[in-house]
């Protein structure tokens, strides 16, 4: 069939996005989860997710998770900021500092003494290098929001909230066992929270919000952004497995 035979396809007809993470059909973040679906569901099904939900994960691969997660925290909270420069309206300025506050000064307390049940003491975490993939994501994800609009921002530090938001609510529907390890199941509370999906929910709403009316070659700039990230979320997972460090 020709191009000038096809009918003509309606467009998507929009749904809000419900609570549960998943994007209103016909929205640029419905597009969004279409262009990383394999990438994420790679993330839902590495051995590091997969055994933390079982309980199996050993206590040394999950320490080398929260340090370099420390790390990463310590350059994500600069996104917030970032957020709040690059935001025009007075409410998305104040909700970016809100968050920049929570984060760095409850959240990452919170992560310090998350640690100290596996041993890690406080030292250990500030004195913590970033390895090699930690690093990359951090400083692609800073520069992709410095350089770019407050649609880089949003678009690069959106897997980060909304792909924790699916691994989180998914592992407890549909693996509720992972509620019982006495460690590890406070990171399964914390990450399927209604207060941490309507975060998310937050995040997915700000992002059609700014694409719309965006030419395709912003769009596809701002998918770009979007999948790289996701990209080094999978990475995360690999590396905290595998405590791939400096090698030299
Ligand atoms: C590699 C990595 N990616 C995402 C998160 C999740 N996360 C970190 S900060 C934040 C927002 C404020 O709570 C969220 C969702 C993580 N911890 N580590």
């Amino acid at each position: 069939m020709t191009k000038i035979d096809q009918p003509n396809q309606a467009p998507a007809a929009w749904t809000p996005a419900d609570n549960k993470g998943n994007p209103g059909q016909g929205k640029f973040t419905a597009r969004l989860h279409q262009s990383v679906q394999a990438v994420w569901a790679g993330c839902h099904e590495h051995p590091f997710l997969t055994e933390l939900r079982s309980g199996s994960l050993s206590l040394d691969r999950f320490a080398f998770y929260m340090k370099q997660d420390y790390v990463f925290l310590k350059d994500y909270v600069k996104m917030f900021a970032l957020g709040s420069l690059k935001a025009w309206d007075l409410e998305t300025m104040g909700k970016f500092a809100d968050l920049l506050q929570q984060t760095l000064n409850v959240e990452m307390e919170l992560h310090r003494q998350y640690a100290e049940k596996f041993g890690i003491t406080r030292d250990e975490l500030e004195s913590t290098e970033p390895a090699p993939v930690t690093l990359a994501y951090t400083k692609y994800m800073l520069d992709a929001g410095a350089q770019g609009t407050l649609g880089d921002v949003v678009a690069s530090l959106l897997p980060c909230m909304w792909s924790y938001s699916e691994i989180g609510s998914e592992a407890v529907r549909l693996h509720p066992e992972c509620l019982k390890h006495e460690l590890y199941r406070e990171w399964f509370m914390m990450y399927n929270s209604d207060e941490f999906r309507s975060l998310a929910d937050w995040c997915v709403q700000l992002m059609d919000q700014l694409a719309e009316g965006l030419p395709e070659r912003e769009l596809a700039r701002l998918e770009e952004r979007f999948v790289t990230t996701s990209r080094f979320e999978y990475m995360f997972w690999d590396m905290a497995y595998r405590k791939a460090a400096w090698d030299i």
